[in-house]
């Protein structure tokens, strides 16, 4: 093997070569480990599709069912959600709870009932269904892991073979991957043979109308910007203010719209900032360069290097955001020039960049958005660990744990109906 072999870049000019609409760089290895296998057989997806044909295929006919404007339809199964989410808060009132636990449990149901129409009933369980939340760690635990090293893939997860034998000699252990397919192949089965004369308008239905191969679940969220803003004292207050005095002025509903929620100018500086310091995926998000090589920063990176750069880096350019760019400061999104507003947005890297950039990127504003502000106006929220910070772990994902909150209700925090 050539070295160097992988090269890191910081440069935010390298994002449109590396990865812009046309770019010549495909998805590396790394991404093979998250390819299913579907009655046997590996299926790419949107996101491990290599080849720039199939991706499109597979991309085209699902964007305007990810579009803004088709996930308002969505905003239905969200409310079903919150309204159980806010009960579950209002019987623990006062109470100290970890916070991560319950939002992950509100993300998996809200996609859920966005994709099929059910919730899969974490909520309401308080806890892991079909092992979905433990599956799911230990394959971000080992995509982090043996993507570095992909070729070893078919002779372990890849290797269906050997899958079988270890779940018949070990059947209590993790399953990596199984259950969540096997509740999306059920639900998809489901459909085909009950549904499809129903007015069903939930992704899923949308979706196999279109004959759309695709079947990709992707389901994580993060919902960083409570964590930061609490532990911000100043950012919090005036957050919280301008929440409670939207309220005051009539201009919020008793579950909050997303475009109430959109004329918070400070809530979408909070987000924003949030997603900017704490980026959900936060790895390096690996391209292979094309066989002629490439020029990057005065040096030749010949073909077949793996090339990346990652969220946690861009985010935090100094150049761009400021010499504050490790702290969090949401006004950095409201009192800038607008030349250095369009710099700071095409730098942000949270959604990745370009044509295999987050295609989920709206339903996760659309959650976010509607429920920090929900839970605002209703409690006031404090920081409530033994520990002074909480603690990250990242495989691809940076998962947050040991965030401790006290929810105390607020008087009169709920609006009229
Ligand atoms: C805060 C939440 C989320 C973050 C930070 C996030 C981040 C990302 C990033 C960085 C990529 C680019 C990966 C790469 O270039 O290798 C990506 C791709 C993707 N995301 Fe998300 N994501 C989020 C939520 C979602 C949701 C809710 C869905 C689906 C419902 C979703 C579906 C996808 C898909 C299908 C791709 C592959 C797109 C393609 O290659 O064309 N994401 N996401």
């Amino acid at each position: 093997m050539k070295s160097p072999f992988h090269v890191s870049v910081a440069d935010p000019q390298v994002v449109p070569l590396v990865y812009g609409i046309a770019s010549k760089f495909r998805k590396s290895g790394f991404y093979s480990l998250s390819v299913p296998f579907y009655e046997g057989k590996p299926l790419d997806n949107m996101f491990t599709a290599v080849d720039p044909g199939l991706h499109r295929a597979l991309r085209a006919p699902t964007v305007q069912v990810f579009s803004m404007t088709n996930l308002r339809n969505y905003e239905k199964p969200i409310d079903e959600c919150t309204e159980i989410l806010m009960k579950m808060l209002h019987d623990v009132d006062g109470q100290v709870i970890d916070y991560t636990e319950w939002f992950q449990w509100y993300a998996f149901d809200v996609i859920s009932s966005i994709t099929f129409q059910s919730r899969l009933g974490f909520l309401e369980k308080m806890g892991d269904v079909d092992e979905m939340f433990e599956g799911s760690s230990t394959f971000a635990y080992y995509f982090g892991v043996l993507g570095q090293l992909p070729w070893l893939h078919p002779y372990l997860l890849g290797n269906q073979l050997l899958l079988k034998v270890m779940t018949t000699l070990f059947p209590d252990a993790p399953d990596p991957t199984g259950k969540l397919f096997t509740n999306i192949e059920r639900e998809i089965q489901r459909y085909d043979q009950e549904e499809k004369l129903s007015d069903r308008k939930d992704f899923l239905s949308q979706l196999r109308a279109k004959d759309d191969p695709d079947r990709e679940g992707h389901k994580r969220d993060l919902m960083n910007s409570l964590s930061n803003n609490i532990k911000t004292p100043r950012a919090y207050k005036t957050l919280v203010s301008d929440i409670l005095e939207a309220q005051q002025a009539g201009r919020l509903s008793s579950i909050i719209k997303y475009d109430e929620a959109q004329k918070l100018p400070f809530l979408q500086a909070v987000i924003k900032e949030a997603l900017r310091l704490h980026a959900p995926t936060c790895f390096p998000l690996e391209r292979i360069v094309p066989a002629e090589g490439t020029q990057i920063g005065g040096y030749f990176v010949p073909g077949g290097c793996v090339i990346s750069t990652m969220a946690p880096l861009m985010n935090k350019n100094k150049e761009v955001f400021g010499a504050d760019a490790e702290e969090f400061r949401p006004e950095r999104w409201l009192n800038q020039d607008s030349e250095r507003l369009k710099l700071m947005e095409r730098t942000f890297f949270t959604f990745g960049h370009g044509s295999r950039s987050c295609i989920g990127k709206n339903i996760a504003l659309l959650e976010i958005t509607k429920l920090v502000p929900q839970i605002l106006r209703e409690f006031d929220v404090s920081w409530a660990s033994p520990k002074k910070e909480w603690t990250t772990e990242s495989y691809w994902f940076c998962m947050q744990k040991d965030v401790v909150f006290r929810f105390t209700a607020r008087d009169g925090g709920k609006a009229e109906e």
